[in-house]
């Protein structure tokens, strides 16, 4: 199913936050969300899952409209990674992950639920970590572990804000990799991203915001060019091979 997002408008009581945002995601593709601090990227990220309700515009999943959609069925539909703030769980990290399974669990966690995340924490190599405190763990593995419960929810579409923030280098390729994978199966997966040059090597397509406008929008290099980004973070760049440079 596309993901067809038209003319959004979203404003904090009277200061407007996006304007006319617009993006459409097929089936088996990655799009990187970039652009400043505070240019709008998790407004535009809460918006698409319905967590903010913006004012104006529209969103279709196919030919369904995502804003009419009680919240039960978009858990169906999409799986939200949320950008790593102070901690919001004190159990185990087992518990965090079945709560993923929550749109499909009807009355008790059954063993498939089960099997289903520990077949996704074996996967993400953090199988180590189930049995601990989720609060207790590094910034990097309470990541990794927010990711495991968003493929625990197994969706179509997957909203990723700032998923490698905290990871190292390994496990960031791990991560975007991971992105491109679910994509190759026909997923759809958005990420919010700081690093230009992994939104260039990863994504099929990238969304510049500034100021909550669009400023481009299309593939990776139409994108990320040097006037683009001398015009959106004001530093010079040299494009090299694909790789932005700073000068
Ligand atoms: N709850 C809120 N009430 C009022 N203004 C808010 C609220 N949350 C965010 N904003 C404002 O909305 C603007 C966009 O914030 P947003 O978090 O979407 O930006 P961002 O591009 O994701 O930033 P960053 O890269 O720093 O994470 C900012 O000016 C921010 O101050």
């Amino acid at each position: 199913m596309s993901l067809i997002i038209e003319n959004i408008d979203f404003k904090y009581k009277t200061k407007q936050i996006l304007n006319k945002v617009c993006l459409e995601v097929e089936p088996g593709n990655v799009v990187s969300i970039i652009g400043p601090n505070g240019s709008g990227k998790t407004t535009f990220i809460k918006c698409i899952n319905k967590i903010l309700r913006p004012q104006n515009g529209t969103i279709k999943l196919g030919k369904k409209s995502l804003l009419n959609m009680k919240q039960e069925e978009i858990a169906k539909n999409i799986a939200y990674v949320p950008q790593m703030t102070n901690d919001f769980f004190s159990g185990k990290v087992m518990d965090l992950i079945i709560m993923g399974r929550k749109p499909y669990i009807k009355w008790n966690i059954t063993e498939s639920d089960i099997d289903i995340v520990i077949s996704i924490l074996e996967k993400m190599g953090i199988i180590e970590l189930a049995d601990k405190n989720y609060s207790e763990l590094s910034g990097g593995q309470k990541q990794k572990v927010l990711i495991a419960r968003a493929l625990a929810q197994d969706t179509e579409i997957y909203l990723l804000d700032e998923p490698i923030s905290f990871l190292d280098i390994k496990n960031q390729i791990e991560v975007m990799k991971m992105a491109k994978n679910l994509a190759n199966q026909g997923k759809i997966v958005i990420i919010v991203v700081h690093d230009l040059n992994m939104a260039m090597r990863y994504s099929d397509k990238i969304l510049l915001l500034e100021k909550g406008t669009v400023i481009s929008t299309g593939k990776p290099k139409e994108v990320l060019t040097e006037k683009n980004i001398k015009k959106v973070y004001d530093i010079d760049v040299d494009i090299l091979n694909d790789h932005i440079i700073t000068t």
